[in-house]
């Protein structure tokens, strides 16, 4: 991968940084810049890149870090338009309309979520009713709640796009479809008759995102434009409904997959920056009569960094396996074969809220990390934090999405009690809960873990049927377990990420050198025996773990901490990220922190000149009593 072709051209780095930029002119350098980026993107991805999609996809989403501090208004068309594109479109339409997606004849996006909705999919208001006479749907959005909000690209960028909406058919509802809608003119980019479109404004993070809103007036579309590879409406308005009304969720699920590889990303580069920083910084002098230490030789500062390089290892190991099912289940799909769609759902919906709470809480203590510092936006930790954070609630809300799992994992137990088989990453749920001695080990602790997931979803069963018994709906009952509910999907959430990660590093242990291989499990011990330590208190109440045992696993991991320490510094930069991607002051190959930091603050505006006009005009006046 031709990486130093991709940042060499002239023009994609910025001069000036995007913060000193105002709102639009930050969208507008976004767009220059995407456009460049494109084009270099698309021949570096023709050459060197077809061999396997998900490195590509990697690739891609790591370099536009280094371009987009805050993303691309191309976000949505490459993650989600062209995937829906390919998920819901007939063959003929899916021909017509990705040739013209991947030239970039269009720009698209991908518009779901509306101002009263967002997790309630089939919430959504915005109108699709079939008019058999002109053989066209009519798009309306009947009340203010129904304006679509949020989808990237929308508001200057794209001009077609897919809009989730109620089917209506002779006054019947058949649900929420997906349709390939022109909101822009192709040559005046100007919106169509019918067609209200905006931008919604600035944000926490994904300010470059050009996120927008859009609302129809009885816009017509012709009914070629609904995507039809799952349900169909007939040319006379017959509806032909798909195998499963769930399939039409399909890209949410391929995004949430590559969402656990985006953290992975994200959290690497957030403690490449900290730890390095932490390898240049001195502070304090513990010892008189000897130099300040390296704030990386404080054991506080090795336990707020080293567990997230291991994560980083621990999310990159799993979104590979979770890709693996994805693909085999999108094959069997296209097969017509629906058995192992409800088991990819419900380990999307564990694995991606799981790497998005760590990866953000995480990069937040990168962040913290770095103390002051830190706090600069040239450090390019608050940014990352910004957009980790973002896909807490993008995709399916974290706390939505872990009930989500709940409900597959509620159903897997109630079958296992009444003799039905479990199969998949839920078969362990059949195992032994019973406590055995704990012995430590790495599988020992793993094992454990499981017991933990087994005995909570068991618990929060029990406490289901308990409160349906007492006469509540099971609504009812539902909600008022719900708090336990995410926690049962959370600890089978962590079985699997803890489970996984070792299997998965055990299948490359072999092909490693004895030297690395020490170092990459010693990264697994330590990531086990943190999560054990976090978890001491389902330790104690499901393990059989006393409290000598935690005293030995403390110590164990003061000691994983100490034999980490010397290879820390090659941890991060055998991730590999070049300067230009890491966009950091802190975090630079050289270390130069400190020399970078002044060079940065030259940048400032403020620092263009000696004297700000304010002195003359405000100031003086105010000091001199005048104003
Ligand atoms: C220049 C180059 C530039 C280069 C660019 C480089 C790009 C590089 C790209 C790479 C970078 C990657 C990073 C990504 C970044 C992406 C950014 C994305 C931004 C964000 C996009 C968005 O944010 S877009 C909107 C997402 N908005 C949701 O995410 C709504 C959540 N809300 C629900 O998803 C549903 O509302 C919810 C809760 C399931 C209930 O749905 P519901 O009410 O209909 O269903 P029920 O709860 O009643 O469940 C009824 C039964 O359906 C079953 N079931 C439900 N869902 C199912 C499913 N999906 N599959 C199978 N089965 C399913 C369930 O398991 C039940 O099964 P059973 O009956 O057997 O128990
Ligand atoms: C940066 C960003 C980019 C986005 N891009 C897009 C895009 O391109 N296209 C698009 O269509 N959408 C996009 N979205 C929208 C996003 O998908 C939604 O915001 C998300 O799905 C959450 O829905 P919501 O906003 O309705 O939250 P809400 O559901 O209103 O959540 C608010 C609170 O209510 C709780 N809650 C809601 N329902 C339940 C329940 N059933 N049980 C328990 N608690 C519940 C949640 O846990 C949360 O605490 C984007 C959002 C962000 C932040």
């Amino acid at each position: 991968m031709d990486e130093q072709k991709v940042l060499s051209i002239k023009g994609l780095l910025d001069d000036t940084p995007e913060e000193y930029l105002s709102h639009k002119e930050k969208y507008e350098n976004s767009i220059r810049k995407s456009v460049l980026f494109y084009k270099t993107l698309h021949s570096t991805e023709d050459e060197n890149m077809s061999v396997d999609e998900k490195t590509k996809l990697n690739f891609r989403n790591i370099v536009t870090s280094a371009i987009f501090k805050d993303n691309s208004p191309f976000m949505l068309h490459n993650s989600m338009f062209i995937p829906t594109i390919m998920g819901q479109g007939t063959d003929e339409q899916r021909e017509y309309w990705m040739k013209r997606a991947k030239n970039m004849e269009i720009i698209g996006t991908y518009a779901q979520t509306e101002l009263g909705h967002g997790t309630f999919i089939r919430g959504l208001e915005t109108q699709a009713t079939y008019d058999p006479d002109t053989e066209e749907f009519v798009l309306h959005s009947p009340v203010l709640s129904s304006y679509k909000w949020w989808p990237g690209g929308l508001a200057h960028t794209a001009n077609y796009c897919i809009v989730m909406a109620r089917l209506y058919i002779k006054g019947k509802s058949h649900g929420i479809h997906p349709f390939m809608v022109q909101i822009r003119d192709e040559e005046t980019h100007m919106p169509l008759p019918g067609i209200k479109l905006g931008e919604i404004g600035a944000k926490l993070g994904f300010n470059t995102v050009n996120n927008g809103f859009l609302g129809f007036e009885n816009h017509r579309i012709s009914r070629d434009r609904m995507l039809m590879k799952n349900a169909q409406v007939l040319k006379d308005g017959t509806f032909v409904a798909g195998s499963n009304s769930k399939l039409t969720y399909g890209t949410m699920v391929y995004v949430r997959v590559l969402i656990v590889s985006n953290m992975a990303n994200m959290l690497a580069k957030a403690v490449t920056i900290a730890l390095r920083y932490s390898a240049i910084r001195r502070q304090s002098q513990p010892k008189p009569d000897e130099p300040e230490p390296q704030i990386l030789d404080y054991v506080t500062q090795q336990h707020k960094l080293f567990i997230a390089i291991a994560s980083s290892h621990a999310f990159y190991m799993n979104a590979m396996w979770l890709w693996e099912i994805y693909y085999s289940v999108s094959l069997q799909l296209a097969s017509g074969k629906l058995d192992n769609l409800p088991e990819l759902h419900a380990l999307a919906c564990c694995l991606k809220p799981l790497s998005t709470i760590d990866a953000t809480a995480m990069i937040e203590k990168c962040r913290l990390a770095c103390g002051g510092h830190g706090y600069m936006l040239s450090a390019n930790l608050a940014q990352t934090y910004g957009l980790a954070t973002a896909a807490y609630t993008y995709e399916g809300e974290n706390t939505v999405l872990l009930l989500q799992a709940a409900r597959s994992l509620v159903k897997a137990w109630v079958g296992h009690v009444k003799g039905r088989p479990l199969k998949g990453t839920m078969a362990y749920l059949a195992g032994d809960s019973t406590v055995k001695a704990w012995d430590g080990s790495i599988d020992g602790i793993i094992q454990s873990f499981k017991v933990v997931a087994i005995r909570k979803i068991s618990s929060v069963v029990k406490i289901l049927q308990d409160y349906e018994k007492s006469g509540l709906s099971p609504e009812d009952a539902w909600n008022k377990a719900s708090v336990f509910l995410t926690a049962a999907s959370e600890a089978h959430g962590r079985a699997v990420l803890l489970s996984v990660y070792k299997s998965e590093m055990d299948k490359r242990a072999a092909v490693l050198s004895p030297p690395l291989r020490k170092v990459l499990l010693q990264l697994v011990d330590l990531y086990v025996t943190y999560w054990a330590l976090e978890k001491v208190g389902d330790m104690l109440l499901y393990a059989s773990i006393t409290d000598k045992d935690v005293d030995e696993l403390q110590r164990r991991y003061i000691e994983l901490l100490a034999a980490i320490r010397p290879n820390a510094v090659g941890l991060v930069d055998a991730f590999d990220f070049r300067d230009e991607i890491l966009n950091s002051t802190l975090g630079a190959y050289d270390g130069r922190a400190y020399e970078r930091l002044m060079e940065e603050a030259m940048k400032s505006p403020l620092n263009a000149e000696p004297v700000n006009q304010t002195f003359h005009k405000y100031l003086k006046p105010f000091m001199r009593g005048k104003l």
